[in-house]
């Protein structure tokens, strides 16, 4: 099947992503440990952009650069070099932000993603360097804003801008790609992703080859796709109209679920960009190679290893390494456990009880894990129990054993269930006959009534194989 893309979507990516993970800024040497200070807390004068201060690099951050250019398939360039981009705005009081231009560190990528029709490539077209600027916080909405407070503590954080090529031919596939984006840079452990404003996206659509808008500044992968839909729908409109898409920038208002028009594009021109004459420029060539032996094991060669060494089948190999923690928390299990029985566990059962509740992997144990699937293997419990014991974990807490106990979940076998299966049939004649008249459900029904006596504690289909041979002895 090929996807048609029958309003000719072309979706374009920009993503901030904060290097969270480093120490200190890109120019100085505050730290970026602010998510949970005061405003204004953890500034200097460099990143405060007082006149007259010099920047110095940060090393690593220059370092994590090149590994998510190689972790996406990109070039790295051989030279590269900073650039001022002179704009006025409060939350750059110098009136530059510094950033790369005509070198940018890493081009020419590739990131493979599950397409509207298959495996879809998406061609990154180049990542660079730069600051972020400050935070500016306005005073209710945006539009009808009465003041706005500025925190300094995020300013010259260091940032990578990851541009894609506008390959994605639909919201979806632009959250997938988002999706597989922060998944490739968790593995490579250059940014933590749950800390708020870690990753930013910008996202440029156009339909049927007319001009492009860009909303920006989209905090959520969930928020992109929605603010892509409302889009799509607009610029539908639009053309409907006989009138045309003008290129512009826009916001995305994710309360009300509509974008809002902010400006029209700026041209690069606009910028005045021209060399930082504070910073040389700098030969990264020969780092490459130190670094790409660095680099972990990824998303997809892990999915590949999945399949090879536990010998599980591809939706469980994917759904496992989507989430390097989820990853992680597997093999621990199947270091432990049978690890078939480990993939289906975690990625069948556990996987869909934590989206239930809107939780994540943090909120289960290896331990418990490893404890549940040994009482399912070894016959203790049924699979209807584990399944019992893993919501009631997530519910209210307590240890699987302690749940076992309380809810009477160990299997019922031998005499109980005998005299279960005794019970039923002599107390449902009609049933009886109905199944002796051919009708198959009536035996369904039938098991179902001595598990509903023995509480769910008998293995389904071991009562029904004892009824069959209970019918045939004693009621032929
Ligand atoms: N016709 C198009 N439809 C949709 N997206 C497009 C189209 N043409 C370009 N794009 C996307 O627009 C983005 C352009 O990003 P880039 O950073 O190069 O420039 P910019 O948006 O002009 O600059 P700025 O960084 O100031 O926002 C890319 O992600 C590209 O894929
Ligand atoms: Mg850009
Ligand atoms: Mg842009």
């Amino acid at each position: 099947m090929v996807y048609e893309n029958p309003d000719g979507v072309m979706i374009g990516l920009e993503i901030h992503v904060q290097l969270n993970k480093l120490a200190t800024k890109l120019f100085c040497g505050c730290s970026t440990d602010y998510h949970t200070s005061e405003p204004n807390t953890h500034v200097c004068p460099v990143c405060m952009g007082l006149p007259g201060c010099l920047p110095v690099l940060n090393k690593r951050a220059v370092e994590y650069a090149i590994r998510i250019g190689l972790a996406l398939n990109c070039e790295i360039v051989e030279q590269t070099q900073f650039h001022r981009k002179n704009y006025y705005y409060p939350d750059l009081p110098k009136g530059f932000q510094t950033t790369q231009y005509d070198y940018p560190i890493v081009s020419d990528g590739r990131v493979v993603i599950e397409g509207e029709d298959g495996e879809h490539v998406v061609r990154i077209r180049r990542a660079h360097m730069e600051e972020d600027p400050g935070r500016l916080m306005h005073m209710g909405s945006i539009e009808k804003s009465k003041g706005t407070l500025i925190d300094y503590n995020r300013s010259g954080m260091a940032l990578i801008e990851i541009v894609s090529e506008p390959d994605m031919r639909s919201p979806r596939e632009a959250r997938r790609f988002l999706d597989k984006l922060r998944n490739i840079l968790e593995y490579l452990d250059v940014f933590d992703s749950t800390l708020e404003g870690s990753m930013r996206v910008d996202a440029n659509i156009s339909i049927g080859g007319g001009d492009r808008t860009e909303v920006k500044n989209i905090s959520s992968h969930k928020g992109a796709e929605r603010a892509l839909l409302y889009e799509i729908m607009r610029q539908k409109n639009i053309k409907r109209r006989g009138e045309k898409v003008v290129m512009e920038t826009r916001h995305f208002d994710e309360a009300r679920g509509v974008t809002i028009s902010m400006r029209t594009k700026e041209e690069e021109h606009d910028y005045r960009y021209f060399p930082e004459p504070d910073l040389v420029p700098m030969r990264v060539g020969s780092w490459v190679e130190g670094i790409l032996e660095t680099l972990p094991e990824l998303p997809d060669a892990r999915r590949s290893r999945f399949i090879s060494d536990y010998g599980m089948v591809d939706t469980h190999a994917k759904a496992l390494t989507s989430d390097i923690r989820v990853a992680d928390f597997y093999e621990e299990v199947a270091s432990q456990v049978d690890p078939a029985a480990a993939a289906v566990w975690v990625s069948d059962v556990l996987k869909g009880e934590l989206n239930y509740r809107d939780l994540n992997i943090a909120s289960f144990t290896v331990e418990d894990m490893v404890k549940i699937i040994e009482l399912v293997l070894s016959g203790k419990i049924t699979e209807k129990g584990a399944v019992e014991i893993i919501r009631n974990i997530l519910d209210e807490g307590g240890s699987p054993m302690d749940i076992v106990k309380e809810k009477g979940l160990l299997k019922v076998e031998g005499d109980v269930v005998d005299q279960a299966v005794e019970e039923v049939l002599k107390e449902n004649p009609d049933a009886l006959e109905d199944y002796f008249a051919g009708k198959e459900k009536s035996l369904n029904f039938l098991v179902g009534q001595v598990m509903k006596k023995t509480r769910g504690r008998a293995d389904a289909r071991s009562v029904r194989e004892m009824m069959l041979e209970e019918i045939d002895k004693n009621y032929r």
